[in-house]
């Protein structure tokens, strides 16, 4: 099986061995080569290599993937095996059934409807509880950053062309069938469109943990996914469930079946549409700030509710943005284990971890996880229960529903922190209650959540404030 090498047109010479042939990836492999002995790609070709690069970016495509659904890999051989050793790859039974759109066996809890000045959307055609699923996705193309990096515009959307016509022409028809964002396609190349496509539809993910390749996302097509339209305060949330390994939340612990699972964040009556937020929705900032990441990555002007509020109000809510990051930051900070208060003592970072939303191809998502429970060593100050509780009244006021458990989390390590444990397990109880349907069970802040309910005395946080000095 080899393939024609190489790009039409191509203005640099395509990678020299360009084969879709396995014995020349398995010769490449040395060790690591099982994952990519055991699976057989549909296509394994174009490849194109960047003048400076060390390994070529090629196309993989398995159009076996999920039930015949297929998916198409843009990235280096050396992290296609790693991702063809998930269980998406090796235990299709992993899989199987995720995208009910096309093996339906429960009726569908929405539909797709014209919505005036946003193109299509998803309409609820039933009521929806909080944490419902409401749909889930296996990854249709999944692009890695080292191609926008390495490689010419000219490049990579051609290899974005290859990596959609290889799969099954269902799943292409789909996908050209997405929003380009601009209303007259017909003047368009095909690569053109496609990039459009891509830049206007994807998701961020992250690497997971155990990923050969720390320092480049994932730019990520889920196509039914991408019809859902934004609202900076949305009524359903995104997971990407396909790690398997990794901190949890957003990008990390899964079933590492490269599937994104979208959720009600709150309940939804039939008639109301369907949203996310493609932003942060604390980005800080306050409007101003939100209306114009809209506009210049997704060329929206964002008439949500919160950006329609006359001006005092959004003033308002500003302000209680910028409230809820302070206190946050006041929350995060914990006297060190050994009880004094040094800076230097860092566990895990803070917030310093959170992406920079919104960079690089400014597609969906990018979004910060949650900030790590723990927070960080140091000075502490003003933290308290009842700045705790401020935050959750804060967090309801803004109608951050996706979010509540963030805000629930922090007042039961503040409860516990001044040894009050009946307050604290119920926050805990709070965390979990809101926190399982957006963040999954695996999580590792609600495991900490499960640990100080079931325990409080014993949990890191018991009385943790107290030996503070105010
Ligand atoms: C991921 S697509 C969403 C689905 C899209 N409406 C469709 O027809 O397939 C993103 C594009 O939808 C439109 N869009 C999404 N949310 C919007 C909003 N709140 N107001 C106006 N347009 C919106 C913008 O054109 C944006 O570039």
């Amino acid at each position: 099986q080899v393939e024609i090498c190489g790009l039409e047109n191509s203005l640099i010479p395509a990678w020299p061995v360009c084969v879709a042939d396995q014995r020349y990836l398995e010769r490449q492999d040395g060790e690591r080569g099982d994952a990519l002995r055991q699976h057989i790609w549909t296509h394994s070709s174009p490849c194109l290599q960047g003048r400076y690069a060390e390994q070529p970016i090629c196309v993989f495509t398995d159009t076996n993937f999920a039930d015949g659904r297929g998916i198409s890999l843009i990235t280096t051989p050396q992290r296609a095996r790693y991702l063809a050793s998930k269980p998406a790859f090796t235990r299709p039974e992993t899989v199987r059934g995720i995208n009910q759109d096309l093996n339906r066996t429960v009726p569908a809890k929405y539909e797709m409807r014209h919505i005036p000045g946003k193109g299509m959307g998803l309409i609820a055609t039933s009521h929806i509880r909080r944490g419902d699923l409401i749909m889930a996705n296996t990854a249709s193309l999944m692009i890695d950053y080292r191609a926008f990096n390495e490689l010419s515009k000219h490049e990579y959307t051609s290899l974005q062309a290859a990596a959609v016509s290889h799969l099954p022409s269902f799943h292409a028809d789909r996908l050209l069938a997405l929003s380009a964002h601009v209303t007259d396609t017909s003047h368009l190349a095909r690569e053109e469109l496609i990039e459009k496509i891509a830049a206007t539809n994807s998701f961020d993910i992250d690497p997971d943990e155990d990923d050969p390749d720390q320092h480049y996302s994932f730019f990520v097509l889920f196509p039914e996914i991408a019809r859902m339209n934004h609202d900076c305060r949305p009524n359903a949330e995104y997971r990407y469930e396909g790690g398997g390994g990794g901190r949890g939340g957003r990008g990390g612990r899964g079933a590492g079946s490269l599937a994104q699972s979208v959720r009600a964040a709150r309940d939804i009556a039939p008639g109301e549409e369907i949203t996310l937020s493609y932003i942060d929705p604390l980005l800080p900032g306050g409007r101003a700030a939100r209306v114009d990441r809209l506009r210049r990555n997704w060329g929206f002007a964002c008439a949500c509710p919160l950006c329609s509020l006359d001006r005092a109000r959004s003033e308002e809510s500003d302000r209680r943005i910028a409230q809820i990051a302070e206190i946050k930051d006041e929350l995060a900070v914990w006297p060190g284990d050994d009880g004094d208060d040094d800076d230097d003592d860092n566990h895990d970072g803070g917030n310093e971890e959170e992406d920079e939303e919104g960079g690089g191809k400014g597609g969906t998502a990018g979004r910060p996880s949650s900030p790590p429970l723990r927070g960080r060593t140091g000075k502490t100050g003003k933290a308290c229960p009842a700045m705790a509780e401020l935050l959750v009244a804060l967090y309801e006021m803004e109608r951050l529903w996706g979010l509540m458990h963030e805000a629930y989390m922090l007042a039961a390590l503040e409860y516990n922190g001044a040894g009050d444990p009946w307050t604290a397990v119920k926050y805990a109880r709070l965390a979990l209650e809101w926190g399982i349907p957006m963040l999954g069970e695996a999580d590792e802040d609600l495991e900490d959540m499960r640990e100080l309910a079931s325990d409080p005395q014993r949990h890191w946080s018991w009385r943790r404030r107290r030996a503070e000095p105010k």
